[in-house]
């Protein structure tokens, strides 16, 4: 891949880009009821993107995946309303110029460019569909190359460049880099040089500027083997939009559409939209995202709901757990840690010595939830127990970092030894489910610290308050969030075990929650760092 840098200098007639988070995009083009090219490609290929999607219809066009049936072209007023209704209220940074059909419908979009261009405008001169099917007119072609000089890059595949100089179709790369130059030069734009109508099983693609020798970015890959293609071109300009919109840099802009756009190609496939050439997947990035909704829902359903199970006063297994805790929180709520560090009266080498604790907890506590993710029964389950360990093995590299030099010698003190045992022993060899019983408390009560931090010190800030920030980490939603997921999870195991072993789940929870009290206790009983060796 060649990225050299010849910097795209915008052509002197329009204003620089300011790059904008959300960029407002307007496309301006012909409609595709099947969804995969025109309009509807686009307004996808915008919010795929970040960007915020409008649309000026310029032509109804019945078609599908296997060819073009009709166009309906709408009065040529009806199409100046909708490009005024839109620049009349809304700032547009960016446009991008699709099927325009006719001479009258690109003289009047060009009328409104005129007046009211973006910063980034994008021009793609569709000329035919991908599966069949004229959609400008022969009388149009003139018409189109008079309003190139308006657009910041031009985006043909190769029958359009060559439609657009007149020459014959290249039929190699090198014969079709020149041809993109020759339009550059000619028309002074940006042109995006599409390999991807080639013979061969590469796909080259090039950004080539007016005046420059060798293209501004060039990049390759091997031809998917698919059918479904419909659209790329639509998307691909569309893409380019959004990004130089977004961005600001028309390199980084067509080299992230790109590798954006061979990934809908990989993934069309598994749409399964028509029988001919099928659209590409515009939603192809969001899918994870959705997974990890749906995996979170999941884990969020069903607190509550089985009668069951030995409830507490919400219906749910581990609230009846927690409230017969109500002693051992009692004792963490009145106890010197949580008051001490809420009042900011905490002797430092104490808290500096529950630091260096809390450091050694970590390590064994990560182990622990890495054991139950491997024993998971379920995907996600393991996701979330996995994802834990990681969170920990993070929150330790911290807290090396901050403990760095000042604790070097330190040992696990008896209550760490004892608690960390405890968790590393029922999550590797009891049943999994009193496993993630025994690691529940750290979760939930950390969280619930956290709250009781919160109420005894509302809005400390760190001029007047020495641990400030550790009381805004304690309440952070994100652990109160962790600490809803772990009881969820709790919770199902809860109703797919016996009344055995749910009681075995009472004693580890009811266990770990008296070793966690002890652990908040013990560097403030001993008014600093400890020295026992491990286990002692
Ligand atoms: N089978 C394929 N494998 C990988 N990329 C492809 C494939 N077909 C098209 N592309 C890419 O899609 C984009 C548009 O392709 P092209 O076919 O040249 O234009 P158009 O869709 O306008 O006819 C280009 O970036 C091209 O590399
Ligand atoms: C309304 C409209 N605009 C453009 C295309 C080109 O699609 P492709 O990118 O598949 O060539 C199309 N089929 N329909």
């Amino acid at each position: 891949m060649t990225t050299t840098d010849t910097p795209c200098s915008r052509p002197e007639t329009g204003p620089a880009i300011t790059p904008r988070r959300v960029p407002r995009v307007l496309s301006i083009a012909g409609t595709d009821p099947t969804g995969g090219a025109g309009q509807q490609a686009d307004l996808k290929t915008i919010t795929a993107l970040g960007g915020y999607g409008m649309s000026a219809i310029t032509a109804v066009v019945a078609q599908n995946t296997r060819g073009v049936h009709s166009i309906h072209v709408p009065p040529l007023e009806v199409l100046t309303a909708q490009l005024d209704a839109v620049s009349d209220d809304v700032t547009v940074d960016a446009v991008k110029i699709g099927m325009l059909g006719s001479v009258p419908v690109i003289h009047t979009v060009k009328k409104w460019l005129t007046a009211n261009r973006p910063p980034v405008v994008v021009l793609d001169p569709v000329m035919i569909a991908t599966a069949g099917g004229r959609l400008l007119d022969d009388d149009a072609e003139s018409a189109m190359r008079d309003m190139l000089h308006l657009a910041d890059l031009v985006t043909p595949n190769l029958p359009e460049l060559a439609v657009l100089l007149d020459v014959e179709e290249a039929t190699s790369w090198m014969q079709a880099l020149s041809q993109g130059q020759q339009l550059a030069d000619t028309y002074q734009v940006r042109v995006l040089v599409k390999g991807g109508h080639l013979a061969g099983d590469h796909t080259p693609d090039a950004l080539v500027t007016p005046g420059a020798t060798t293209p501004a970015f060039q990049a390759s890959a091997p031809k998917i083997h698919t059918r479904n293609t419909h659209g790329t071109g639509c998307t691909l300009s569309t893409a380019v939009a959004v990004l130089a919109a977004r961005t600001g840099d028309w390199v980084a802009s067509v080299a992230v559409a790109r590798s954006w756009l061979r990934e809908a190609i990989q993934q069309a496939d598994l749409l399964d939209v028509g029988g001919g050439n099928g659209p590409v997947h515009h939603g192809h990035h969001l899918a994870d995202l959705v997974d990890r909704m749906v995996q979170t829902q999941a884990l969020t359903q069903g607190v509550g709901s089985d009668a069951a199970t030995d409830a507490g006063h919400d219906g749910s297994f581990t609230q009846s757990l927690w409230d017969q805790t109500v002693d051992v929180r009692d004792r963490i709520q009145k106890g010197a840690f949580v008051t001490s560090l809420a009042e900011g009266s905490m002797p430092h080498a104490v808290f500096l010595d529950y630091l260096a604790q809390d450091l050694l907890y970590l390590q064994d506590y990560s182990v622990a939830l890495a054991q139950l993710a491997v024993r998971a029964p379920e995907e996600q389950w393991r996701a979330f127990l996995a994802e834990g360990a990681a969170g920990c093995a993070r929150e330790t590299a911290q807290l090396h970092t901050t403990l760095v030099d000042t604790r070097a010698e330190v040992s696990a003190s008896r209550v760490t030894s004892e608690y960390t045992e405890f968790l590393l022993a029922t999550t590797q060899s009891r049943d999994w489910a009193v496993g993630v019983a025994a690691v529940l408390p750290c979760y939930w009560l950390y969280a619930w610290i956290g709250e009781q931090l919160a109420q005894q010190a509302p809005g400390v800030s760190a001029a007047e308050h020495p641990y400030a920030a550790w009381i805004s980490a304690y309440s952070d939603p994100v652990f109160t969030d962790a600490a809803q997921r772990a009881r969820v999870l709790v919770d199902h195991v809860a109703r797919g075990v016996s009344p055995q072993v749910q009681e075995q789940m009472r004693t580890a929870f009811h266990r770990a929650c008296e070793l966690e009290e002890q652990f908040f206790r013990d560097p403030c009983d001993r008014g600093g760092p400890s020295r026992e060796p491990s286990g002692t």
